[in-house]
């Protein structure tokens, strides 16, 4: 029902124009077949012009319905890719972290591709059903006993199909769920191949418990569940032939039936074994989508609101950025492995170069996603040039004052969103204090490559933060990758030039030999700020 509702709202009038179309190819050929039937019987004298007109009219509706159906695939394929993409970048990044990469890379290319494939067959079904109820009143109109006697079949047919239909769903969500495991192993074989390949053992052991074990257990699930459908959809066409062979050898030995309504039953059972058989089919494909239809809500991806709609004037400058009490807590099954963060109170300005340490685990990260709004907090306060942020129109300005360097930060080999007259001279000027003028070009606004060593990478991650020139820079151990020269170079001239410039700096870092060149040091323990410590305590030196 769901897949109705969704291919209702959004290919109305292609749907209408599918089934429209296909019931015309359905009436012409059931035309054609009645004419058949009455020419077979000596009644069709001179129609051979209806004949002929019959076959255009199929002809060009059948492939129209087709050509309609095609289109409508695709433009609901895309569709739901373009709209699935918007709504994951519309979710809080939490719920993302949450679902991991490999749920929403199943959702994005199984689901997508079973949705589209589901909603592909309901106009079909429709059609097909409608010939078949078209059928059946033409069977009615030739003989009422011998139409009861088909829908006695066919209600034993219905009955004896839907029990194991109703496994073989079951049997299709199990699968789904695998996938789902599949590739987050998929996800591990990419991310480790350096792991799997330097221990044989582990290897070994990946392969056959992880990959080969899912994958088999995919397999069998698979296989099962396409067997029961292969064998429901025999049953249905033994059934069918059974209703064939009564009328041609049963139905004869009683009298009373003459042979042209004879011939035109069994040429309209013929001619509805197609429609029938693709209805039967149809409920694997149906069961796979309304399958793949539930696992896409139960992502629980948001929805752009309203009020980010229309255009958005980003903030400049602030003066003052504060955070009052807020908490995070990482939730988890056990409440022992519970982390706490908060309740934390900062207040940071423009000009001011701050550094925020502590051990690892102690939730600088976390405070720093609070900070810049990809963590919404969940008590307390984020305050804007003394404006408290409410909703979300707020939260999307304020998420452009930062420009930002995470540890698993992402290098875009574009300058995507970022079109200014001199952004070529600004980037070349970058690259030269960057040192990578030898290795990486601007060409069209592109990076010439960005296949480079871990440390330049991060200059050219720090490249694109330069670009976009926003008031508050967030570094997250950025120099931990980057050779004593540089390191240097990243603490002693390139954050003092910031801080030099008005921005606001906040540095996530371990190099205790450079704390004494922050205006401020916030250390970070078990999720509690300490209080501050001052310039004269801070060790100069390691
Ligand atoms: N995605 C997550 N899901 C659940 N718990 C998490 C997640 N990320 C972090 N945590 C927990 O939150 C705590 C703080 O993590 P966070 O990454 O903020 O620490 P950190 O101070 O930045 O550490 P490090 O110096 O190692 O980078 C950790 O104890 C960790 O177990």
């Amino acid at each position: 029902m769901n897949l109705l509702k969704m291919l209702l709202k959004s290919s109305r009038l292609a749907l209408v124009l599918a089934v429209v179309t296909g019931l015309a190819s359905g009436a012409s050929s059931a035309g054609l077949l009645a004419l058949t039937g009455a020419a077979l019987v000596g009644k069709a004298q001179g129609m051979g012009w209806y004949f002929a007109a019959l076959c255009a009219v199929a002809l060009l509706a059948r492939f129209a319905s087709h050509a309609v159906l095609n289109w409508m695939h695709h433009g609901l394929v895309f569709q739901m890719r373009t709209e699935l993409g918007t709504r994951m970048l519309a979710t809080p990044l939490r719920r993302l972290e949450e679902l991991g990469s490999h749920r929403l890379l199943a959702a994005l290319t199984a689901d997508i591709s079973f949705v589209g494939a589901g909603l592909m067959l309901l106009p079909q079904l429709i059609i097909h059903l409608a010939i078949l109820i078209g059928c059946l009143g033409y069977m009615a109109w030739l003989s009422r006993p011998l139409l009861l006697t088909t829908l006695g079949f066919m209600a034993v047919g219905i009955a004896t199909y839907m029990l194991p239909a109703r496994r073989s769903l079951g049997l299709m969500r199990t699968a789904r769920e695998l996938y789902d495991r599949l590739l987050k192993h998929f996800d591990t074989l990419s991310e480790g191949t350096k792991e799997l390949k330097m221990h044989r053992e582990r290897r070994l052991a990946f392969l056959r418990e992880d990959l080969v074990g899912t994958s088999a257990s995919l397999r069998k699930v698979d296989a099962l569940s396409g067997a029961i459908d292969a064998a429901n959809s025999s049953w249905g066409m033994l059934l069918f032939f059974a209703i064939i062979g009564l009328l041609l050898f049963v139905v004869p030995t009683f009298g009373g039936v003459d042979s042209a309504t004879l011939t035109g039953f069994s040429l309209t059972i013929l001619y509805m074994q197609q429609p029938l058989d693709s209805v039967l089919n149809s409920f694997h494909g149906v069961g796979q989508a309304t399958v793949a239809l539930g696992k896409l809500d139960a992502l629980g991806l948001g929805q752009e609101p309203p009020e980010l709609q229309g255009s958005l004037e980003s903030p400049r400058a602030f003066e003052r950025l504060e955070l009052r009490a807020i908490t995070h807590a990482y939730r988890r099954d056990h409440e022992d492995g519970r982390f706490l963060l908060g309740p934390i109170d900062l207040t940071l300005r423009p000009g001011e170069l701050v550094f925020l340490v502590g051990g690892n685990g102690s939730g600088k990260t976390t405070l720093a996603k609070l900070l810049i709004g990809l963590y919404s907090p969940e008590s307390g306060a984020v305050i804007l040039d003394g404006k408290p942020l409410t909703d979300e129109r707020d939260w999307e300005r304020y998420r452009q004052l930062f420009s930002s360097v995470f540890v698993d930060f992402c290098l875009f080999d574009r300058m995507l969103g970022l079109e200014r007259q001199d952004l070529a001279e600004q980037a070349q000027r970058y690259l030269e204090r960057l040192q990578l003028t030898h290795k990486v070009r601007i060409e069209g606004g592109a990076l010439s490559t960005t296949s480079l060593s871990q440390g330049q990478r991060k200059r050219l991650a720090l490249l694109t933060a330069y670009l976009e020139d926003r008031p508050f820079y967030l570094f997250d151990e950025w120099a931990a990758d980057q050779d004593p020269v540089f390191k240097a170079l990243f603490y002693e001239q390139l954050l003092p030039d910031l801080k030099r410039r008005g921005k606001a700096v906040l540095v996530i870092t371990h190099d205790d030999r450079y704390f004494h060149l922050a205006d401020r040091l916030l250390r970070l323990e078990y999720g509690q700020l300490l209080p501050e410590e001052s310039q004269a305590l801070r060790p100069h030196g390691s």
